[in-house]
């Protein structure tokens, strides 16, 4: 990897002298972005524009004009890499869509339709399929990875020999078993060099095959990388809105994963309007608390990728995290409700992954462990929502007015309360 990166810096060097006012004025707006970044020390931006960098924003003058000299990867034959590659591809891309089974791969390009996921779906004409995954990967732009969560690592330990200069986009919306390691975390990981993004929103697959208007945001550090999405993928049936908050856009996507559970639940249980909008606002909550304790700006929960896709998985059917909440509710197991869903559900592992982190380190996610306590420790429903309802008392929106984190004094509050009220109940009945 690192000598084709060598090649790769000869080889901008050589075009730079040759490079469009254009370029130029797109690179110094990169390392302007990425000198603020570092001195604000947030430190996840590099002190010079990587080569990646430098290469797609050598191209950008032409990209923004021009989305059809971009060459994109898709990987992943599920719903949603079938679905963002058909959109890029529509918008006449350089497109492919690899899919590990050769056999599904024939039957895509012979049918140009995704059976098992998206059937009765007719994909464009331009799209095309590979099963070898070198071909597919190398002289691309831009490499975007739609496969489960659990599988990201592997993918991205495959596609590592084939590097030489592409940007990745994460689509995942997971977290990986036991590291509670984001798509993002896992790219710098294996792949530090390269430059990359992560797109989340309300998407659900098969609205977006119907040319349902749609919106999502790209994350990145990279300005030039953010505009390329945005090009590749904007139409006037799905808005690409940008961000620089990647911790912030990826947490909305995978936190959401979890309430679109209880909703599906609390939906199986016939409750009202007024549950629903608690059991939301107060998911959103707990996801803003999570995302600041790792580091991301609570405003971004207020966008697309955190309210946006909260509503969407949390009020629809088409969500197979909902999906599963729903069958939970209804009495499956959560072992029967994954297979009959035969889908992937995010949420399952990252409900797992949470709960174990937040009680590490003491995050306070009460929904979050009264999930975990109904799925995975065989605790009864009605008994955990009971306990939910009766817990201390709370600030509405903490970053408006603190919770008193020791809760001690919320603790005695109440205990002072429960006991006036019991008081007042014996009296009453003397
Ligand atoms: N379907 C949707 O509406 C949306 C899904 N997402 C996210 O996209 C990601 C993928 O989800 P879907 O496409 O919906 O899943 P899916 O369940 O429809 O398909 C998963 C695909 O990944 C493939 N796969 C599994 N393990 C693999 C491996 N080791 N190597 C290569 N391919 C592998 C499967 O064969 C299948 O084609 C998830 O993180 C999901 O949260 C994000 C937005 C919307
Ligand atoms: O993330 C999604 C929509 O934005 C898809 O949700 P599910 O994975 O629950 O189907």
């Amino acid at each position: 990897m690192t000598s084709a990166n060598d090649k790769n810096i000869e080889a901008n060097i050589d075009d730079n002298q040759t490079e469009s006012k254009a370029a130029e004025k797109q690179n110094s707006l990169l390392s302007g972005i990425i000198e603020r970044a570092t001195k604000s020390g947030l430190g996840r931006k590099k002190l010079n524009p990587s080569a990646v960098e430098s290469a797609v924003a050598k191209n950008m003058a032409e990209i923004h004009n021009n989305p059809t000299k971009l060459r994109l990867v898709f990987l992943g034959g599920g719903s949603f890499g079938t679905a963002m590659a058909n959109l890029a591809a529509r918008n006449g891309c350089d497109t492919t869509l690899w899919v590990r089974n050769k056999r599904t791969v024939k039957a895509m390009a012979k049918t140009q339709t995704n059976k098992k996921y998206l059937p009765g779906y007719k994909l464009d004409d331009r799209l095309k399929y590979s099963h070898d995954l070198q071909a597919a990967v190398k002289d691309t732009d831009i490499i975007f990875i739609a496969v489960p969560g659990l599988a990201f690592r592997e993918t991205l330990k495959n596609i590592a020999p084939f590097i030489s200069g592409q940007s990745i986009v994460s689509l995942t919306k997971g977290m990986e078993k036991d590291t509670f390691a984001l798509m993002s975390d896992i790219i710098k990981d294996e792949l530090p060099e390269v430059n990359f993004g992560v797109m989340s929103g309300p998407n659900l697959a098969i609205e977006i095959m119907k040319n349902m208007p749609s919106a999502t945001v790209i994350a990145s550090d990279s300005e030039a990388l953010r505009h390329a999405v945005q090009a590749a993928l904007h139409s006037a049936f799905f808005r690409v809105f940008a961000s620089d908050d990647v911790r912030g856009v990826e947490l909305g996507g995978a936190l959401k994963n979890i309430y679109a559970i209880a909703m599906g639940m609390a939906a199986a249980y016939e409750v009202g309007e007024n549950t629903k909008a608690m059991i939301l606002t107060r998911g959103l909550a707990e996801m803003s608390r999570f995302g600041v304790h790792s580091g991301a700006n609570p405003l971004t929960f207020l966008g697309l990728s955190g309210v946006g896709d909260l509503y969407a998985t949390c009020s629809s059917e088409l969500s197979r995290n909902y999906r599963i909440g729903n069958m939970l509710g209804r009495g499956m197991t959560i072992d029967a409700a994954v297979k009959k869903l035969g889908q992937t559900a995010e949420g399952v592992n990252t409900i797992q992954q949470v709960h174990e982190k937040a009680t590490k380190e003491g995050i306070y996610m009460p929904i979050t462990h009264a999930l975990h306590a109904v799925i995975y420790e065989d605790k009864a429903a009605l008994g955990v929502a009971l306990h939910l309802m009766e817990a201390g008392f709370r600030s509405d929106v903490e970053f408006v007015m603190e919770h008193d984190h020791s809760n001690a004094s919320l603790t005695a509050q109440m205990q002072t309360a429960s006991k006036a009220k019991h008081k007042k109940d014996d009296d009453d009945n003397q």
